[in-house]
């Protein structure tokens, strides 16, 4: 059959994806292409240095006239596509992959509530990247037939070492500030339920994909989707952790007294919390058994598995069977894939009772934000709808120094709708589960990046241990008035002197400066973003600098 008949029968009848030379999934599949195996029952691979983060990091969407009045196309990470150019490029991927050798395919779920579990069948022709969607991706569940979802399946190719030809797309791909048209993209079509991947090795872009495709289907079923990790307690009471990347959901949801529910993605409806994947994708760089222990320990000591393994992505490793996770020349941004059930405490159903604590992570290369401190309700809609941290060099690619951001809902390449639909179910859900709010900083305290030092993991946990505990519920509080926060003066396991940050610093006109720029900067944002939002004015006087 002629490769353009065959073109066209696949995108007019996805099934015909279904016959494409399957082939089997297994570790051997993998180590014989595609890995290093090491002894301690990791596969280490590498991809090309410009995808070793998540570049670009704008999201690709199809522009149909039907989905105008969901897209917020003034968001500057939505970038708009017209049909005909995504078909192309849909076709264009199929023809490098039924010209490979072997094809390999997944059919999963997103989702571990059933009710609206999201089904996905991923194409590829890396055993690695399949292999990624079975550690990431949900096993399809028994009751699939009652999901929202069960007859709107998605459609995932990821084709991670072909490189798009621009020179069938002139005049139709955004060109760079330097006039050339990237050969990678990551574009999604919302109404026809396709996703592609095409010139990006990096195994986040998959799962960074399908996050963004259920955080666009989700708020119009009236379930909030949250870019957040979420573990519970021996009565089963949850705790989400919000935050950026690089902020620590992965490093502080791992707990050995908590059982984790997931690390990165969950949707919040009528009966609680769900995670959307089966594994986790943490950061290999430094990581330390004394300070991450859980997370040292389900990658290093798994020597035994035959299928499903861990996945350890760009950090030097040797064929001795050594990895230097220290070792930052490949890139900051080393990770590790492995399924959930490498932790000890886990909980793998995947889900949990509505949230009683919830923790917005920040990680602020400043300095000059408190540890941690109290957020009401209005402060509470004010930190979501800045989503400020201070990127950190790490997962995208370009940065090198700390650099202020505003990401709203601490996700904003990643929510696709206008900011009302994720900002009213997050108001409505709070005051009906009460459940209370802590900003934590995990960045820098004693003078900022180069100066001071990232606050210790230690003192975070005893931090996150109290908020949690609710011994903080009845302890005297100062009030920063500069930032609108409330500020503990005393936390059990941790030295009161670090609680407000201006103690920390011997240079205080320094601090002043610092914090007062700081604030500008959330009070010039706020306007740029919000002017013309019908933002409550209870929310808008809680803006640090206003
Ligand atoms: N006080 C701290 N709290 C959390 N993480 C910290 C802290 N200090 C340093 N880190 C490091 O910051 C990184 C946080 O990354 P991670 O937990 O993967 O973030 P996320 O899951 O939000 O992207 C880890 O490499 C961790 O070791
Ligand atoms: C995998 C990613 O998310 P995080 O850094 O939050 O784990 C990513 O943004 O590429």
């Amino acid at each position: 059959m002629a490769i353009e008949t065959l073109n066209q029968m696949i995108a007019t009848h996805p099934e015909v994806l279904r016959n494409l030379k399957r082939a089997q999934i297994t570790r051997y599949a993998v180590d014989q292409r595609e890995g290093l195996v090491l002894p301690c029952g990791a596969l280490s691979t590498w991809t090309p240095p410009e995808s070793t983060g998540r570049s670009p990091k704008d999201t690709v969407i199809v522009r149909y006239p039907e989905l105008e009045e969901h897209i917020d196309w003034t968001s500057p990470n939505n970038l708009s596509i017209d049909p005909e150019t995504f078909h192309r490029l849909w076709i264009d991927a199929l023809t490098v992959l039924w010209k490979k050798p072997r094809v390999y395919v997944t059919d999963r779920v997103i989702g571990a509530d059933p009710q609206y579990a999201m089904p996905v069948q991923t194409v590829t022709d890396f055993a690695l990247t399949s292999l990624f969607t079975m550690n990431m991706f949900r096993p399809v569940p028994s009751k699939i037939d009652k999901s929202l979802f069960a007859d709107k399946p998605f459609t995932l190719l990821v084709a991670p070492y072909d490189k798009i030809d621009t020179s069938r797309y002139e005049g139709r791909l955004r060109k760079r500030e330097d006039g050339t048209t990237s050969d990678m993209i990551i574009a999604m079509d919302f109404k026809n339920r396709l996703g592609l991947v095409y010139g990006s090795a990096y195994c986040g872009s998959a799962k960074k994909l399908m996050f963004t495709a259920m955080n666009y289907y989700l708020p119009h079923e009236n379930i909030l989707p949250l870019h957040c990790s979420a573990n519970e307690d021996h009565q089963g009471n949850v705790s989400l952790f919000l935050g950026l990347s690089g902020t620590g959901k992965t490093t502080l949801s791992a707990d050995k007294n908590r059982s984790l529910i997931g690390d990165d993605e969950h949707g919040w409806d009528e009966n609680g919390i769900a995670n959307f994947e089966h594994g986790c994708y943490a950061k290999l760089i430094d990581l330390e058994p004394e300070k991450e222990p859980e997370i040292y320990k389900a990658v290093f000591s798994h020597r035994e598995i035959e299928e499903n393994g861990v996945i350890i992505e760009n950090c030097m490793t040797y064929p001795n069977g050594t990895v230097d996770q220290f070792d930052a020349r490949l890139t900051q941004n080393s990770r590790v894939s492995y399924p959930l059930r490498y932790l000890s405490n886990v909980k793998i159903k995947g889900t949990g009772r509505h949230p009683s604590t919830i923790i917005f992570l920040t990680a602020d290369a400043n300095g000059v934000l408190p540890p941690i401190s109290r957020l009401n309700a209005e402060q509470t809609m004010l930190w979501f709808l800045m989503g400020y941290t201070s990127k950190l060099a790490g997962t995208e690619t370009g940065i090198k120094e700390p650099q202020t951001t505003f990401s709203r809902f601490f996700g904003q390449p990643f929510m696709a709708n206008k900011p009302s639909y994720y900002a009213n179910l997050l108001g409505r859900k709070m005051k009906q589960h009460k459940t209370r709010v802590f900003l934590v900083n995990t960045g820098w305290s004693g003078g900022p990046y180069g100066t001071g030092s990232r606050i210790d993991i230690t003192q975070t946990r005893a931090m996150l241990d109290a908020a949690m505990e609710g011994q903080l519920d009845n302890v005297s509080y100062t009030e920063n008035k500069r930032f609108h926060l409330s500020v503990p003066d005393s936390c059990p396991g941790v030295n009161a002197e670090i609680l407000h940050p201006e103690n920390t610093w011997s240079d205080k006109n320094a601090f002043e400066q610092r914090a007062e720029a700081l604030a500008r900067e959330f009070s010039d944002y706020f306007d740029q973003a919000y002017s013309n939002a019908d933002i409550d004015p209870a929310v808008r006087v809680q803006c640090p600098g206003k």
